[in-house]
């Protein structure tokens, strides 16, 4: 029994282009329903699901009648923009066949390390989760040049698990798992079951190259097992084709490999906040606001706020100070230090009137603080 997996409350799901397109003849519609079928199980059971999807370029080539995968980026980019739509197609009609509504969302690496448009991205995913549909994430394939050619959506999957603060990552593949040997050229070659994703003589294993229509091979996937271990998911590399392979997994049974993070979420997700050394201002709390953060259970909201100094931004790093001047916790914050300045002082239930907008209830979440 993977308790990791069963227990697991927010799964990303990441579908490689192999499978997706039956190796290349097109959207392999028959598959996706049976992972939809899966999948709205799943959701049923009161998991949460993001999928990230991709199969672009390879449906797109299809439509287009083309057999190789285009020289060219700006072809390959074009191949992508035409099988997007078809892709987003098939899984929507899927979905509502099961009664669920699903979104599109196009995402590119940069996105995600910019901290601002990583919030928004994080803002509408939840609000997406919130609302019960299921997001479809796939690179934004027109605006990049490099990720098409040599990125890959494994490491969109563990940069969305991050995203989320997902607890497992599922990436289905061609293959059963990662083996010890590329099971193409190593017929002995073995099925790791269970490992942890920083054990280092994984490297060896997955030096293989990827498959014709896929780019990553094993090691973009191994790659993004350590990426997902960071914010405490655990991942499990298994083969798409496996039979009922999503319920399987959900049923606790030991299929494909499961890649295990070294710390739990919260604790990977404090750590990382505590080793952000760069501050870029100051937020003065009340008694209130220090004793509600000293429990460990409370978000920065902007009543308990007194003063804001500095000129962050949104999703910047900056610093609590308790009245008598002691440093008490660090912490993103959910607005730029003019809004905060508004807002300080002032009920959660007037940002929206105060500012025409309303980000996030709280000034800093308690996920996104660490106590000094
Ligand atoms: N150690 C390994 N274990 C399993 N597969 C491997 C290994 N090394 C390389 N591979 C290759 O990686 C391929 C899967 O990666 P890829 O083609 O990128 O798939 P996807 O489209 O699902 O992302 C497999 O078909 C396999 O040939
Ligand atoms: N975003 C592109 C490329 C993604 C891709 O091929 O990744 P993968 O098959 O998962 O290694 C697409 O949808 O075709």
């Amino acid at each position: 029994m993977r308790e990791k997996v069963t227990g697991a409350r927010r799964w990303v799901v990441k579908i490689g282009s192999a499978l997706l397109t039956g190796d290349g003849r097109g959207l392999d519609r028959a598959a996706m329903s049976v992972w939809v079928e899966q999948l709205a199980a799943l959701r049923a059971s009161g998991a949460e699901l993001v999928l990230v999807s991709s199969g672009a370029v390879a449906a797109g080539m299809s439509r287009l009648g083309w057999t190789e995968r285009p020289k060219t980026t700006h072809d390959m980019q074009a191949a992508a923009a035409i099988g997007q739509m078809g892709l987003v197609q098939a899984w929507e009609s899927s979905f509502q066949q099961h009664g669920l509504s699903t979104a599109q969302v196009l995402l590119t690496h940069d996105d995600l390390s910019d901290r601002k448009r990583y919030l928004n991205a994080r803002s509408t995913l939840r609000a997406l989760l919130d609302l019960n549909v299921i997001p479809v994430i796939n690179e934004n394939d027109t605006v990049v040049t490099d990720e098409i050619r040599f990125g890959d959506n494994d490491t969109l999957g563990a940069l969305v698990t991050n995203l989320v603060e997902a607890d497992l990552l599922v990436i289905l593949t061609d293959r059963d798992g990662l083996y010890t040997a590329d099971p193409r050229n190593n017929p002995q070659a073995q099925l790791v079951s269970e490992a942890m994703a920083d054990d280092s003589s994984l490297d060896v294993m997955a030096g293989g190259s990827a498959g014709a229509l896929g780019r990553g091979g094993m090691q973009t996937k191994l790659r993004a097992a350590r990426l997902a271990a960071r914010s405490g998911a655990a991942t499990v590399i298994v083969g798409g084709r496996i039979e009922r392979v999503v319920s399987r997994l959900h049923q606790g049974e030991e299929l494909g490999t499961l890649l295990l993070p070294e710390r739990g979420m919260l604790a990977a997700r404090k750590q990382w906040l505590a080793g952000h050394l760069q501050t870029r201002g100051r937020l003065l709390l009340d008694d209130g606001a220090v004793k509600a953060l000293a429990t460990g259970r409370h978000s920065l909201l902007p009543v308990g706020v007194t003063a804001v100094e500095g000129g962050f931004r949104r999703g910047e790093m900056v610093v609590c100070i308790a009245p008598d001047g002691r440093e008490v916790a660090r912490g993103l914050v959910n607005y730029a230090a003019q809004d905060a300045a508004r807002i300080a002082g002032k009920p959660t239930e007037s940002i929206a009137r105060i500012l025409g907008y309303i980000d996030d209830p709280e000034l800093v979440h308690k996920d996104n603080l660490v106590l000094i």
